[in-house]
């Protein structure tokens, strides 16, 4: 049975200079939890956020689940900061892991619920041995690093794919997709198999607009698709 739908705004979109403003936005909007992109400028060529931010939206309030995508090289090391610091998910690319099966550990052993990412070219294969120790499956729709980029069509076959192993496995794991989500293609990526939606762009848009109201209609616009 698919888990219930959740909507996840990646804050790589939102206003830094307003952080926790922007989340409360999105939160009161309706969306469920929050995406939070971690960039090194070595695994991908770009430079974001860290602990620290993570830990101030949790003294700000926010008490919706944080999904921390590690977009780092090695991973290890940062894991138990980003728990310390109140992620709920941590997520990392197998090409980052000398030991997949040791860091999914870590991270549950920190008290997260552990998630493994594959890029638009990497293969669910490395699914194979570790399924028991996932939570969460995250497909790029894009190569990751940026946001604002176009949903490759390719993941939506991929998704079915990563629908199907995750049925298969008869465990809870939720199958999240990122890159390029925008209302009028979260419907089909729904009925590709996701159940749980990163939108950067499509939420916060690309204004900086302060208007608080746009994104209720918006992510309400994003719940009839879901709901069709
Ligand atoms: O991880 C990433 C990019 O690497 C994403 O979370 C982007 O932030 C999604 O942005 P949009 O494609 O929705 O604008």
């Amino acid at each position: 049975m698919m888990a219930p739908d959740l909507i996840a705004p990646s804050i790589l979109s939102a206003d830094f200079a307003r952080l926790g403003e922007e989340v409360d936005h999105v939160l009161a909007a309706g969306a469920d939890i929050v995406h939070f992109d971690v960039m090194d400028n070595h695994y991908v060529p770009n430079l974001t956020i860290g602990p620290l931010v993570c830990e101030a939206l949790r003294k700000h309030g926010v008490t919706a689940p944080i999904d921390v995508h590690l977009m780092v090289k090695p991973v290890d090391r940062i894991i138990p900061d980003f728990a310390a610091a109140g992620a709920t998910y941590i997520t990392f690319h197998p090409e980052a892991s000398e030991h997949i099966d040791r860091t999914l550990q870590l991270i549950r052993n920190e008290g997260c619920k552990a998630g493994l990412v594959f890029n638009p070219a990497t293969s669910l294969s490395y699914l194979d041995y570790v399924m028991d120790k996932v939570d969460m499956v995250l497909l790029m729709s894009v190569n990751p690093g940026f946001g604002g980029q176009s949903f490759i069509p390719e993941t939506m076959e991929k998704l079915r794919q990563a629908r199907k192993l995750i049925d298969a496995s008869g465990l809870e794991i939720r199958l999240e997709v990122d890159g390029g989500v925008k209302a009028d293609n979260i419907g089909a990526i729904k009925a590709a198999g996701a159940d749980t939606f990163v939108s950067g762009s499509g939420i916060f848009g690309k204004g900086r607009d302060s208007d608080p109201h746009r994104y209720d209609s918006i992510i309400q616009e994003m719940r009839q698709e879901l709901a069709r």
